[in-house]
């Protein structure tokens, strides 16, 4: 079974945890499933709120309305991939570059659903690089910060996020302490969002693979 089937699996098991009202919606590969899948069920739902404009251009071509996040406030849901979850469901986020809107819109929303397919669950985080998102005048000081904290940033060139801003993809770190690193990161003057998702990490992960799904809850 191919990789795309298991995001396709997680995305199924995800449309459970909708309810009427208000939802937000993350980007990429596996949350591109959950919004064909949301399409087939548009008229339970007031809109979604995105967090990307290749989310909301999917969303719009399915006529599922968008709302902005201001309008909208809380929101019961928020559904998103991943590129690698630990077992405590802290997350590392912004393979596709959109991790500071998917940051906003997860810290807005009472319950996080986290789908991917079982690849995506590791033991220790760090293994993917860790992308942020800096404002571009900050690329070169933010970089040499993130060598002295052990990292190797390299710039994801030709790239530019949603909000203007360039992507540092940061190999080689030994995250031993996620809520520290994400405080730390955050913290260098230049950087946007970090895509560690520790104080705000999934609420529940659902994990497609060849034989159905699993579900992991936090505690
Ligand atoms: O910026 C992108 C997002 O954080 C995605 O949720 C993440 O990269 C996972 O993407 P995919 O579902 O394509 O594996």
């Amino acid at each position: 079974m191919n990789q795309d089937t298991m995001k396709q699996r997680a995305a199924e098991a995800a449309l459970d945890y909708v309810e009427d009202g208000l939802i937000g919606v993350g980007t990429g590969s596996t949350v591109n499933h959950f919004i064909d899948l949301l399409a087939t069920i548009k008229e339970r739902i007031d809109g979604v709120v995105s967090s990307s404009e290749a989310s909301t251009a999917r969303l719009n071509e399915h006529g599922i309305p968008v709302l902005d996040l201001n309008i909208a406030g809380e929101l019961a849901l928020y559904v998103d991939g991943a590129d690698e979850s630990n077992h405590q469901l802290q997350l590392i986020k912004g393979g596709g570059g959109a991790l500071t809107r998917e940051k906003i819109v997860a810290a807005a929303s009472r319950r996080f659903v986290c789908i991917a397919d079982e690849s995506k669950l590791v033991e220790r985080l760090g293994r993917f690089p860790l992308p942020v998102e800096v404002i571009p005048m900050a690329r070169s000081y933010v970089a040499r910060e993130l060598v002295n904290l052990g990292g190797t940033p390299v710039w994801r060139e030709g790239f530019v996020t949603d909000n203007g801003n360039l992507i540092l993809d940061v190999r080689d770190l030994e995250i031993r302490e996620p809520i520290g690193l994400e405080q730390e990161i955050n913290a260098i003057a230049g950087v946007v969002t970090v895509g560690l998702f520790t104080r705000r990490g999934a609420d529940v992960l659902i994990l497609g693979g060849p034989d159905g799904t699993r579900t992991l809850t936090a505690n």
